[in-house]
C-alpha cells in the first residue's frame, strides 16, 4: 500500500462500532481501522483546530497518534502473550493523506447505520490501524471458487463471578450477559431479548454450544456477524424491530453444505444447512488443543464458579456431570483465562481504584511510574502477571489488580472471527468432519484498552443491570416479550 498513493475509491465501507469505523481495500486483503468521536467533539475540535492554526492541530494530530500507537502496543505486549501468537493480529500504525481521510469518510457516510451515526470518523489526526482483512483468507488456502465465510462472535462474559465482594446474590446465578438483556431492553437497545448465554457457549459441551450459536443466529444483536467473501450478509438489522433473514443466509450457506441437499432431501433442507453450519463453527471453536497420550484433546475447567446460568435457556434436566470443558489452547480456552483476570469484581476493584485516585492526588507524578495510562509494555505486562494475590494495602497491589481487571475487560468485550472456506482432501489444517472439508483460520479483535478512568462507570452500571434485573424479574413479565421468544425459537435438530 503506497501511502502517499491513497485513493479512497479503493476502499469500501466494511463496518464499525462504538469506539472505530474499518474500511476494506478492494483488491488487497486489508482494511483500515480509523477512530471515531462523538461528533459535538469533533465539531469543537474543527472549530478549535480552525481558529488556532497548525501547532495545536499538530499537538492532537500527535496525540491521536500516540493514542493508536498504545492501541497496537496494548495488542502486541498485553493482549498477544495472554491470548497467543496465533490469534492475534496487532496491526500496523499508518500516518495517511488528510485528504484522502476526509474523502473517504464522505464516501462511506451512506453506508453507515443509524445508531451508529452519534459518532463521526476522525478526519483531522491523518492517522489509522492497518490490519489484514480478517474476513478473507490468504489466496494460498483458496484452490476453490468459493468464497470464504465468515462468522464474527462477541461472546462476552463466560463465567459467574466468584468473589467474596459481590454483595447481590443473584450475581452468583445469573450472568451478566443475561441479566443486562434486561436492561438494554428497557432502555430501547433492542427490541427483544436474546436467549444466547456466554456460560453456554464457553461450557465445551458440544450441546450448549450449539444451542448458544442458535440462539445467537435467531437473535444476534451485536454478537453475531457473518460476511461471505468479505460482505457482510448477516447481522442485525438497522432497524432493531426486524428479524434478520435466516432464510437468506440458508441460500447464502447452500452451496457450501451441497451434500445436504442428498441426505435431507424433502426434509427441513434449510434447518439441516443450518445445522452443519452451526456445527462447523463448533468444531472451530473447540479446534486448538494440544493432545495427550491418548490422542485426546486436554481440558481445562477454568470456572470456579457454578458453570450454568439460571437464566439460560439450556434445559437444565440436559446438564449432565460430564467432563466438558476447553481444549487447552481454543480460543475460547484463552480468551475465558483473560476474562477471568477478573478475580475481584467491579464491587471488588472499586475500592482498590478509589485508593489509587487517593495516592495520585497526593503524589500525582506517581501516575506515569504506576503505568496508569500506559505505556503498555513489557513493564506493564509485569505488574499484571506478578500482582501480589494477597492486598498489604499497598498502591502497587491495587494498580496490579486495576491493572488486571482493564485486561480482563478487554477479553471480556472482544470478538473472535472464524474464518473457512471449502477445501481439497489433502489441505493441513481441516475440521474433522466427514463431510463437507473446510481451511479456516480463528482471530481474536478488538483488543484495545479499557480506560482507567471508566471503572467508575462499570461500578454505577454493574448496580443499575443488577437492580434492574431483580426488579424486572420479580415482576411479571410482558407477555408480549415472552410470546415473541417463544415464536422466533426454531426447531432444530439435536446434535
Ligand atoms: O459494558 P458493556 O458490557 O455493555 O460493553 C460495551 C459494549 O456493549 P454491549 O453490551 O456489548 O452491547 C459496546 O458495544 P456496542 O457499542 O453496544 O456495540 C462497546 O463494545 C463498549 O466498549 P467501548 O466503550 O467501545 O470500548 C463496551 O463497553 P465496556 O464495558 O467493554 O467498556
Ligand atoms: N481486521 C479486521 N478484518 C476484518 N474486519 C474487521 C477487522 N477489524 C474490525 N473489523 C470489522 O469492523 C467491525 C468494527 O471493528 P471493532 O470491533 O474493532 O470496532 P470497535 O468500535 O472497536 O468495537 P466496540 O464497539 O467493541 O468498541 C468489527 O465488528 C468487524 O466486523
Amino acid at each position: 500500500m503506497e501511502l502517499d498513493k491513497m485513493d479512497e475509491n479503493d476502499w469500501k465501507y466494511h463496518g464499525e462500532g462504538n469506539k472505530s469505523l474499518v474500511v476494506s481495500h478492494l483488491q488487497h486483503c486489508r482494511v483500515l481501522r480509523l477512530l471515531k468521536f462523538p461528533s459535538e467533539d469533533s465539531a469543537h475540535t474543527r472549530q478549535f483546530l480552525a481558529s488556532l492554526g497548525t501547532s495545536i492541530c499538530n499537538n492532537t494530530a500527535e496525540q491521536a497518534f500516540r493514542h493508536i500507537l498504545n492501541i497496537v502496543d496494548y495488542s502486541k505486549y498485553v493482549m498477544k502473550p495472554l491470548l497467543g501468537e496465533k490469534y492475534v493480529h496487532s496491526g500496523e500504525v499508518v500516518k495517511l493523506p488528510l485528504d484522502f481521510v476526509r474523502q473517504l469518510s464522505l464516501k462511506v457516510q451512506q453506508e453507515r447505520p443509524e445508531l451508529r451515526c452519534d459518532k463521526v470518523m476522525d478526519t483531522f489526526s491523518g492517522c489509522g490501524l492497518c490490519l489484514p482483512n480478517l474476513t478473507q483468507l490468504p489466496l494460498h488456502h483458496l484452490r476453490d471458487h468459493r468464497p470464504p465465510i465468515c462468522v464474527e462472535i462477541k461472546p462476552k462474559c463466560g463465567f459467574l463471578p466468584f468473589s467474596r465482594h459481590i454483595t447481590k446474590e443473584c450475581k452468583r446465578k445469573v450472568c451478566r450477559f443475561c441479566m443486562h438483556q434486561h436492561y438494554k431492553l428497557a432502555n430501547g437497545k433492542w427490541k427483544r431479548l436474546s436467549r444466547y448465554c456466554p456460560l453456554d457457549l464457553f461450557s465445551g459441551s458440544k450441546q450448549r454450544m450449539y444451542v448458544a450459536l442458535k440462539n445467537l443466529l435467531e437473535e444476534p444483536q451485536n454478537n453475531l456477524k457473518i460476511f461471505k467473501g468479505g460482505e457482510l450478509i448477516f447481522s442485525c438489522k438497522d432497524d432493531a424491530k426486524q428479524q434478520p433473514e435466516l432464510n437468506d443466509l440458508i441460500q447464502h450457506l447452500r452451496p457450501y453444505f451441497s451434500h445436504s441437499n442428498g441426505l435431507y432431501n424433502g426434509h427441513q433442507p434449510g434447518k439441516a444447512i443450518l445445522n452443519e453450519f452451526i456445527q462447523v463453527i463448533c468444531s472451530a471453536l473447540l479446534s486448538g488443543g494440544d493432545s495427550n497420550r491418548s490422542g485426546e484433546p486436554r481440558k481445562v475447567h477454568l470456572s470456579e464458579s457454578r458453570p450454568h446460568c439460571e437464566a439460560s435457556p439450556f434445559p437444565r434436566d440436559l446438564l449432565r456431570n460430564g467432563n466438558h470443558g476447553l481444549p487447552k489452547d481454543s480460543v475460547l480456552a484463552k480468551i475465558l483465562q483473560v476474562q477471568m483476570l477478573d478475580n475481584l469484581d467491579i464491587e471488588g476493584i472499586y475500592p482498590l481504584y478509589k485508593r489509587v485516585e487517593q495516592y495520585l492526588e497526593e503524589f500525582p507524578k506517581e501516575r506515569n511510574r504506576l503505568q496508569i495510562d500506559g505505556p503498555y509494555n513489557e513493564s506493564f505486562m509485569d505488574k499484571v502477571k506478578n500482582c501480589p494475590t494477597e492486598d498489604d494495602g499497598s498502591v502497587e497491589y491495587a494498580v496490579g489488580k486495576v491493572h488486571q481487571y482493564r485486561v480482563a475487560m478487554t477479553a471480556k468485550d472482544c470478538s473472535v472471527m472464524i474464518t473457512f472456506a471449502p477445501c481439497e482432501e489433502d489441505e493441513e489444517q481441516q475440521l474433522k468432519l466427514e463431510k463437507p472439508r473446510f481451511t479456516y483460520s480463528i482471530s481474536i479483535l478488538d483488543l484495545d484498552p479499557k480506560p482507567y478512568e471508566g471503572i467508575p462507570h462499570q461500578y454505577k452500571l454493574d448496580t443499575k443491570i443488577v437492580n434492574y434485573y431483580l426488579r424486572s424479574t420479580q415482576a411479571p413479565p410482558p407477555s408480549s416479550l415472552y410470546k415473541e421468544r417463544q415464536e422466533c425459537t426454531l426447531l432444530f435438530h439435536a446434535v
